[in-house]
């Protein structure tokens, strides 16, 4: 597995696929800085006039409802009808829908319009989008519990790949979970950094069919990229700094050298 991840890693530098953004006003700037550290393109095109011919013409679509409006729904609507027809992997995170209820019928709508290859959110968020309940405080996450379960039901639900985040992350595909304990808390002191994974995401699944290589990509990338900035420093400023500094620094060797991960069949 780890072998196509490495190459999943290189043809990101490689291709520089550019990523269709549309995400919250929170994180835009550090979603475009986070991709362009990575190796990527990205274009924060947010409009309903322009969603559909721009999502035609990239390499992966990003959708986080963080911040939604009717126009941005708008926009987001038109961008997914888009990529199905052109083929586009997309990538939906489904911010803050744990505690906005009508986020979860927006998301439900979203998953009859079009194929959306992979669903990210945090524990909270799957849970609450699998169906069960979920503690959370706003757009966080306050508890663990039956998150893994969680994740598998959502993608036999969905037939998608879902992917939820914490302390472990799990990607499943309803068949097997792959488990990452890479990470560090210092994420939950900085604004964004699942929107900013949700991003790469994108990054990696524009050059992968294989949506768990993509996802599992994507999660050592960002993760071990935050374990070497925390060693730099214990300060969320600082450490977001050093966070993008360690996107534009990682290599195979790295993410080889440092990736906890295991897979279990369900
Ligand atoms: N306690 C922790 N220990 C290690 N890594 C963590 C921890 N909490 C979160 N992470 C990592 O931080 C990243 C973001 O996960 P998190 O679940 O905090 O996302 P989120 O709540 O969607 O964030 P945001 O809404 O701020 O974008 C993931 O890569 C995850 O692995
Ligand atoms: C803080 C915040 N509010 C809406 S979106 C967002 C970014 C982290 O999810
Ligand atoms: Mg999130």
């Amino acid at each position: 597995m780890i072998d196509e991840v490495v190459k999943v890693l290189n043809d990101v530098k490689r291709k520089m696929p550019l990523i269709h953004v549309i995400t919250n006003y929170v994180v835009m700037n550090d979603n475009a800085n986070a991709l362009l550290s990575f190796g990527a393109s990205p274009a924060m095109v947010m409009s309903p006039e322009e969603a559909y011919d721009f999502t035609a013409i990239s390499n992966a679509l990003y959708v986080n409802i963080g911040s939604i409006n009717n126009e941005i729904k708008q926009a987001i609507i038109n961008s997914v009808s888009s990529a199905s027809v052109h083929k586009i992997p997309v990538i939906l995170d489904p911010v803050g829908c744990a505690a906005i209820k009508s986020r979860i019928d927006f998301v439900k709508m979203l998953l009859k319009l079009g194929s959306i290859s992979i669903i990210k959110g945090n524990g909270g968020e799957i849970k609450a989008l699998s169906g069960e309940n979920a503690n959370v405080k706003g757009v966080d996450s306050l508890d663990d519990n039956g998150v893994m379960e969680a994740c598998i039901k959502l993608a036999q639900k969905t037939n998608t790949v879902v992917v939820s985040t914490g302390k472990e992350d799990y990607i499943s595909d309803g068949k097997k979970v792959v488990i990452v304990k890479n990470g560090t808390p210092l994420f939950t002191k900085i604004t964004g950094a699942g929107c900013t994974l949700g991003a790469i995401m994108s990054a990696t699944s524009a050059v992968s069919d294989d949506k768990i290589i993509a996802a599992l990509t994507a999660l050592l990338a960002v993760n071990i990229a935050g374990e070497l900035a925390e060693k730099e420093s214990n300060l969320p400023g600082t450490f977001r700094a050093k966070f993008i500094n360690n996107l534009y620094i990682i290599n195979p060797d790295i993410i080889k050298k440092h990736a906890k991960f295991e897979v279990l069949k369900v």
